[in-house]
């Protein structure tokens, strides 16, 4: 049986990846939730943070987190498997694909925040992330956790693989059309992509530093998540990502072809529908913009439809590390304990309105 079935005074969790960005986001949202209490913070065998406090590393978390980073190591995990109910990742995608199945096998929920489960063909691990996935059992069994998408999967899975960032921004954009088969069979479906720099990571890179970052597209026609949005959407995308100067969001804007009867009634339908009951994804009257969601778990979307060409463009704005990342993994967590998805992410007396054509609905 999970143990994730009888949590008894919150959910005991480690996050392994604690010193880089994304599991410092996580760390942050772990400390202010009534249900989830830290065990372990885990840095890399080798990695310089071991032992030194949370709190020296990432000073803003000064008096909130002072737990000493401690060095993975097989001894470690032998320690703490059994006194665990999950465990995050927040590693690069080979150590996750490689030590997931440990935890999940011994009863541990495990929510990985890397692209090591996302993708259903173990073969393009190889062609898109450069290493052979060796644990192919587990891979079968991974669910996608894309939140407000896969709630059941959430629930009954022992490994969760947590979207990626411009995936769940395309995929917010995208699923609400695809799911409901408004668009034409031959559509070109294009999705650009914009993502501040800490998307890259902590680790210093020539790419990222900061005389270099300057607007730019990258790893065009193959970009790793590619086949993540296409496997999601079930249906082939185009994915141009691009590097932008600026440090949090990212910004998905995607275009189109629908099928000849769709009306414009059906296409706002169809995003009232699919977000009517999930308040971090905010229906907004305009274009969305980076400034509005960034350091927030919110998913802004907005949409044009022309019914004369048919084509509908849809824009999604997310901070990468939080709806892109963090506040995800929060949001598969809480669907896990049987909580709210949004549980200790936002205040409990936020009103949910979302606009379309000036009006709330
Ligand atoms: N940045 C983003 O916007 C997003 C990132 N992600 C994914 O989340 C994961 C973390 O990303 P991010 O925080 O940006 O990356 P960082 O480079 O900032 O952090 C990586 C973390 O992984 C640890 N680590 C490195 N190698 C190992 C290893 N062999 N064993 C255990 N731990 C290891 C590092 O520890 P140390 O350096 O101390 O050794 C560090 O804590 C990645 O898989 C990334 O693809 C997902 C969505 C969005
Ligand atoms: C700006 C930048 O470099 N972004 C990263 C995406 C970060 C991310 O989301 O990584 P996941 O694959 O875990 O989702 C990239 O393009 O590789």
């Amino acid at each position: 049986m999970h143990k994730i079935a009888i949590f008894e005074g919150g959910m005991k969790v480690a996050v392994i990846g604690a010193s880089g960005y994304v599991g410092a986001e996580l760390i942050a949202l772990l400390c202010q939730h009534k249900k989830m209490s830290i065990c372990d913070l885990v840095v890399s065998e080798g990695s310089d943070s071991a032992g030194k406090l949370f709190s020296t590393l990432h000073p803003k978390y000064l008096g909130i987190c002072d737990i000493t980073l401690q060095a993975f190591s097989v001894e470690w995990f032998n320690a703490a498997v059994n006194k665990l109910d999950a465990v995050f990742f927040a590693t690069p995608h080979e150590f996750s694909a490689e030590w997931a199945h440990a935890f999940a096998d011994a009863g541990v929920k495990v929510f990985d925040l890397s692209g090591g489960f996302r993708l259903k063909n173990s073969e393009d691990y190889p062609k898109y992330y450069g290493f052979t996935h060796q644990h192919l059992s587990a891979l079968a069994k991974a669910q996608y956790g894309l939140a407000e998408w896969h709630s059941h999967d959430i629930a009954h899975s022992q490994i969760i693989a947590v979207p990626g960032c411009y995936p769940t921004a395309s995929l917010l954009s995208l699923k609400p059309i695809t799911s409901n088969n408004l668009h034409s069979e031959h559509s070109l479906i294009v999705v650009n992509g914009i993502s501040g720099v800490s998307g890259a990571g902590r680790k210093a890179s020539l790419a990222t530093s900061f005389n270099e970052v300057s607007l730019t597209a990258y790893n065009i026609l193959q970009h790793r998540h590619q086949p993540e949005i296409s496997q999601e959407a079930h249906a082939q995308v185009i994915f141009n990502p691009h590097l932008a100067p600026y440090k949090r969001g990212l910004l998905a804007t995607v275009t189109l072809q629908l099928k000849k009867n769709v009306t414009k009634a059906n296409v706002d339908q169809a995003f009232v529908d699919a977000y009517a009951a999930s308040p971090l994804v905010r229906l907004v009257g305009t274009w969305p913009k980076i400034d509005n969601v960034a350091y927030t778990p919110f998913a802004d979307l907005h949409w044009q439809y022309d019914e004369q060409k048919k084509v509908v463009v849809i824009s999604c704005a997310i901070d990468n590390l939080l709806k892109g990342a963090a506040s995800q993994a929060i949001q598969c967590a809480n669907i896990s304990l049987g909580l709210a998805s949004h549980y200790g992410l936002l205040p409990s007396n936020l009103k949910h309105s979302n606009v379309i054509d000036g009006v709330n609905v």
